[in-house]
């Protein structure tokens, strides 16, 4: 793990919640991107080398919209960036972790992304990232 590339926070509404982030880090998200297989839309800030990821539901189905109707707004996922996200999806699972998706699959952002259960994670849904070169 090379370090935390960003941290997810679920939100009801993606405009009201960037203003709301603009003001905290005076600074504009640099990107907005929907992606459709995870039924989001979302916003990115820069952080020094790391990143606040707004992640918006865009149909009920949604993680996000599960996620907020059991408990509300707020962090969902922390993300770590990956050398070789095939080679750490292996170590995870021979330590015994339980991986989401053993494919790793397009995220936001140009990157290939797959997720640990928060149940083998002390309640924490994580994400794991390698930038697609
Ligand atoms: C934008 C793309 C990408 C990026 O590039 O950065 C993203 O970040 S996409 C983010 C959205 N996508 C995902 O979250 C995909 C991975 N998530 C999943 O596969 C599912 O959400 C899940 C984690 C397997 C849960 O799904 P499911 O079992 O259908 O939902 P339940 O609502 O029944 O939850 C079961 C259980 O898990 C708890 N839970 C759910 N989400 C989280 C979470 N984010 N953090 C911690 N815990 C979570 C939920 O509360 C339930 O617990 P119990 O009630 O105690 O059983
Ligand atoms: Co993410």
């Amino acid at each position: 793990m090379k370090k935390i590339e960003h941290i997810g926070i679920a939100v009801n509404d993606l405009e009201t919640s960037n203003l709301i982030f603009e003001k905290l880090l005076g600074a504009a998200p640099y990107k907005f991107e929907e992606v459709e297989s995870e039924g989001v839309t979302t916003s990115f800030f820069n952080v020094g080398p790391n990143k606040i990821e707004l992640l918006a539901a865009t149909n009920t189905d949604s993680p996000i919209a599960k996620f907020i109707a059991k408990k509300g707004e707020g962090i969902h996922h922390i993300a770590f960036d990956v050398e070789d996200i095939v080679l750490e999806i292996a170590r995870l699972k021979e330590e015994g972790f339980v991986v989401l998706n053993e494919v790793p699959k397009k995220g936001a952002d140009n990157k290939l992304v797959a997720f640990l259960h928060p149940k083998s994670t002390n309640g924490v849904l994580i994400e794991l990232c390698q930038e697609i070169r």
